[in-house]
């Protein structure tokens, strides 16, 4: 119990590498530069600043596709510029990692668009970059856009789509993990030898959605595998994140209802012959904090001038496969399925919902949990909020960009320090040994142990991988 009560909170920025990520309209303040992202120079400082707020991670989110379920199309999208335009995120990181020494970088990655192969290369090579500082979002995608810009037919069935993930992550497994051993990688120029053959192994893999042959160009990364994030909500979705992830994401609700998605989490890992604590859990908050309460409220008020409720529901839009625009204001939206996000559907099955009502959640033109006020009012009440539901950090997102960040570190970050809540230094090592503290790579009770060749594994598992005959 004590250890629960002295939990510190981790941290990340949530971005993504658009104008529009999540609190939409707020492009159109002066002071905001989101209009930047497409300069290096705007990443490069903003790593700099989390770095100096000791921040876990720059989370980034991705998707692949464009908004266009709101009124049947994409103008408002273009106008408000809702996550479009919207770059690849991995282009960033190396540019990041090389301004930061702590800093870790989340990056989201559709896997239904990518054939395991070359996005195992990429990643490896990014945790060889950044010295094990790599994170990977595991998405399978909602819009039915992305589909049609890749050529296929539309949205695969939500659960077939978690199926192929499953799959993909084995095949990834294989190549981290399975194919180099450990110091295969010899570096000996006395005797010619850059890498032992006898300690690279082929892999096989004949699966339903992928076939692969060979053995893997990247040699062993510090973490291998990248830390891995993920934040399925359905049934089939919390089941894969319990068994893979290690950094799970939800919706942020009502405290009441975080506590049993977090208890359920938990419980779910530990049927999947996992711990508990294997899984950090992290819910996403909008923060607005000034010197004191009333200019707190001053300050929301005169971003509330600029943010566009409208473009935040043409997001939602999306999210949910359903055209908002269709509804009256004070009519309560009927569910419908969909292959999209079906945690968020599912609400409307639940509850009554209107326009209206999504409207008043979208104040700052996004739907996440907002929290206002002095520094020390939000640092009680994120430490309050943790110390209820039992997570274990923050996704925070921006409003007005910068400056929500430096507000964030000169007037929370301290509050949270001085009640011994929030890390004073960054522990060393890889992003995984950072937030768990026990080595940088995954643990043996995680499935990726199944995919390991020696030495960490000479069992009989491994029936798959062979030695290279020269
Ligand atoms: C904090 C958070 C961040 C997410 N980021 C992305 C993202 O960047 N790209 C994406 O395609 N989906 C993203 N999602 C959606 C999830 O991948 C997933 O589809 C969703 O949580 C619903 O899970 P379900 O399909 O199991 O209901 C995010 C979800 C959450 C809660």
């Amino acid at each position: 119990m004590t250890d629960f009560k002295a939990k510190e909170i981790l941290l990340n920025a949530f971005d993504m590498n658009c104008v529009g990520h999540i609190n939409h309209g707020l492009w159109t303040h002066p002071r905001d530069e989101s209009h930047r992202f497409n300069e290096l120079s705007y990443w490069t400082e903003q790593a700099k600043t989390l770095e100096n707020g000791l921040f876990d991670g720059l989370f980034i989110a991705d998707i692949t596709g464009v908004y266009d379920v709101y009124q049947n199309g994409i103008d408002l999208t273009l106008k408000e510029s809702i996550q479009l335009p919207s770059h690849d995120p991995s282009t960033l990181i190396s540019a990041m990692a090389a301004v930061t020494q702590n800093l870790s970088f989340g990056v989201t990655v559709n896997l239904s668009y990518e054939h395991p192969y070359q996005f195992a290369r990429r990643f490896a090579s990014l945790d060889h970059l950044t010295q094990g500082r790599i994170g990977w979002n595991i998405v399978t995608g909602y819009l039915d856009s992305a589909e049609r810009l890749i050529g296929q037919k539309g949205l695969k069935d939500h659960d077939a789509r978690y199926e192929q993930a499953e799959e993909f992550l084995e095949l990834c497994y294989k190549y981290w993990e399975g194919s180099w051993e450990n110091d295969a990688v010899k570096k000996d120029k006395a005797r010619r030898v850059f890498t032992d053959p006898s300690k690279v192994h082929t892999i096989h893999h004949q699966g339903k959605y992928y076939q692969s042959e060979g053995v893997f160009q990247v040699s062993p990364s510090v973490q291998r595998t990248p830390t891995l994030f993920q934040a399925g909500a359905s049934p089939k979705g919390m089941q894969f994140a319990t068994r893979h992830a290690e950094c799970v994401f939800i919706g942020g609700d009502r405290p009441e209802k975080i506590r049993e998605q977090v208890k359920k989490i938990r419980a779910l890992a530990e049927q999947q012959g996992r711990s508990e604590n294997d899984i950090k859990v992290f819910v996403g908050i909008t923060v607005v904090v000034a010197e004191t309460h009333d200019l707190a409220v001053q300050k929301l008020n005169e971003y509330r001038q600029y943010a566009s409720p409208e473009a935040g529901l043409a997001h939602y839009a999306s999210s949910t496969g359903i055209d908002l625009s269709k509804f009256a204001d004070d009519e309560a939206i009927p569910y419908q399925k969909s292959n999209s996000i079906v945690s968020i559907t599912e609400k409307f099955k639940e509850q009554q919902i209107t326009k209206n009502d999504l409207k008043a959640q979208h104040v700052l033109g996004g739907r996440y949990p907002l929290i206002v006020g002095s520094g020390e009012e939000v640092a009680e009440y994120l430490i309050h909020l943790l110390d209820e539901t039992d997570i274990d950090g923050f996704n925070l997102t921006r409003t007005v960009t910068p400056e929500s960040h430096h507000d964030f570190i000169r007037l929370v970050i301290p509050e949270l320090q001085q009640r011994g809540r929030y890390k004073t230094a960054y522990k060393t090592g890889s992003l995984r040994n950072k937030i768990f503290n026990r080595g940088d790579q995954l643990p043996q009770q995680h499935p990726v142990q199944a995919f390991r060749c020696s030495p960490y594994n000479n069992s009989k598992n491994l029936t798959t991988i062979e030695e290279i005959t020269a």
